[in-house]
C-alpha cells in the first residue's frame, strides 16, 4: 500500500480563507476587527520564527496582530501586569502566550490568568475542564487542526481505534479528549507504556506527539492506518551541506508511508494547521465576546 498524503498546508490555506471570510463579515456588518495578541518572552529561535509567521498570517486574514516581546529576564509580574492589560483591552479577542516560558516563570500561574474567552491556545483550566466534560470551549489549535484532517478524510471517526503517544498538556490529552469526543475508543500511551509497538499496532488511527525524531516506524503501522504526525523535530542533515538542518516528525516517514491509509507529512502537515486553527479560534472568541453567531466548521 502507498500512504494518501494529507496535505495539511493545503487545509490550512482553504481554512484560512474561510476565516478571511469572516472577518471581512464581521468588519462589513458590525464595524469589528477581531485582534490577536502574541507574548513572546525571550529569544529563542524556533519560538521566534513561530511568532513572526502567526503575526504574518495573522494580517493575511485581516485580523489584527500585537506583537509583545519581552525579554528573558522578565518578571512574573510584569508579564502578569500584561496579560491584565490585553485581557482588559476589547481590541483584543484572542491571547496567546508562546511557549515554554523562561526557568523562572511559572507556566500555569501564567496561563491562567489569561481571560479564559481570549485564551485561543485552549490551555486555561476551565477550557480544559470545558472540553473534558464536553462543554463549549476554547479548544487547543493542534489537537484541533489533527481532529479537522482525520474528520475530513473519513467523515465518522467512530468506533475506531486510536492511539494518542504522548500526554502532554497542550497536544496529547486534549488530542484525546477531542478523539473520545468523536466516539473513538482512545488509548493514550507515554514514556511508561509497556510494548509500545504492540499498542500502536492496533490502531486504526495513530497520533504521534512525542519529540523525539522518527521514533516509531512503519513496522509499528497496521496496514491502511491513518497516521498523523505532530512531531516538528529539528535534525543534522550533512548530506545537503556542513551545518545545515531539516525538519522530521515523530514518525519515520519513508517507512511509515508503504503501509499506512494515510499520513500527514512534516513539515507541511499539522504545523500549518496549528496556526490556521489559532486564526479560526480568535474569530470564534470574537464572535463570541461579541453575542454573534459563531462560525460552522472552524471549531470542534
Ligand atoms: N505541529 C505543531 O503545531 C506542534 C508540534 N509540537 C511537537 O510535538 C511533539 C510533542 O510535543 P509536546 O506534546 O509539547 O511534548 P512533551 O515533551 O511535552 O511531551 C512528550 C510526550 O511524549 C512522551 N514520550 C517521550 N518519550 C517517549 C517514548 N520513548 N515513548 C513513548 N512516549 C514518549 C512523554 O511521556 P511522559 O509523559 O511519560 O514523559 C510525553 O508524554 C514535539 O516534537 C513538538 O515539537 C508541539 C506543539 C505543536
Ligand atoms: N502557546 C503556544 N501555542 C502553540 O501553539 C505553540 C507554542 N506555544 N509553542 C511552540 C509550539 C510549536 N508550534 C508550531 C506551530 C506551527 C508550526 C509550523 O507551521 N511548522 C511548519 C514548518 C515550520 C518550519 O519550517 O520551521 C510545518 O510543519 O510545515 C510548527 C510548530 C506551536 N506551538
Amino acid at each position: 500500500m502507498t500512504a494518501t498524503i494529507i496535505d495539511g498546508k493545503a487545509f490550512a490555506a482553504k481554512v484560512r480563507e474561510q476565516v478571511a471570510g469572516h472577518v471581512s463579515r464581521l468588519k462589513e456588518e458590525h464595524g469589528i476587527t477581531p485582534g490577536l495578541a502574541v507574548v513572546l518572552v525571550g529569544e529563542d529561535p524556533a519560538s521566534q520564527v513561530y511568532v513572526r509567521s502567526k503575526g504574518k498570517q495573522t494580517v493575511e486574514v485581516g485580523m489584527n496582530s500585537y506583537e509583545h516581546k519581552l525579554d528573558a529576564e522578565t518578571s512574573e509580574a510584569d508579564l502578569l501586569a500584561l496579560i491584565d492589560q490585553l485581557n482588559n483591552d476589547p481590541s483584543v479577542h484572542g491571547i496567546l502566550v508562546q511557549l515554554p516560558l523562561p526557568e523562572h516563570l511559572d507556566s500555569d500561574l501564567v496561563i491562567n490568568a489569561i481571560d479564559p474567552a481570549k485564551d485561543v491556545d485552549g490551555f486555561h483550566i476551565s477550557n480544559v475542564g470545558l472540553l473534558g466534560t464536553g462543554q463549549k470551549s476554547m479548544v487547543p489549535c493542534t489537537p484541533l487542526g489533527c481532529l479537522m484532517m482525520l474528520r475530513d478524510h473519513h467523515g465518522s471517526l467512530s468506533g475506531m481505534n486510536a492511539v494518542v503517544v504522548g500526554r502532554s498538556n497542550i497536544v496529547g490529552k486534549p488530542m484525546a479528549q477531542l478523539l473520545l469526543g468523536d466516539s473513538c475508543t482512545v488509548t493514550i500511551a507515554h514514556s511508561r507504556t509497556k510494548d509500545l509497538a504492540e499498542v500502536v499496532r492496533r490502531a486504526d488511527i495513530v497520533v504521534a506527539a512525542v519529540g523525539r525524531p522518527e521514533m516509531v516506524p512503519g513496522d509499528w503501522i497496521k496496514e491502511g492506518a491513518t497516521v498523523i504526525d505532530v512531531g516538528i523535530n529539528r535534525i543534522d542533515a550533512p548530506e545537503k551541506g556542513e551545518g545545515k538542518t531539516r525538519l522530521v516528525g515523530d514518525v519515520h516517514f519513508e517507512s511509515a508511508a508503504k503501509v499506512a491509509g494515510a499520513i500527514t507529512p512534516v513539515p507541511g502537515g499539522v504545523g500549518p494547521m496549528t496556526i490556521a486553527c489559532l486564526l479560526a479560534n480568535t474569530v470564534t472568541a470574537c464572535c463570541r465576546a461579541n453575542g454573534l453567531a459563531e462560525p460552522q466548521g472552524l471549531t470542534a
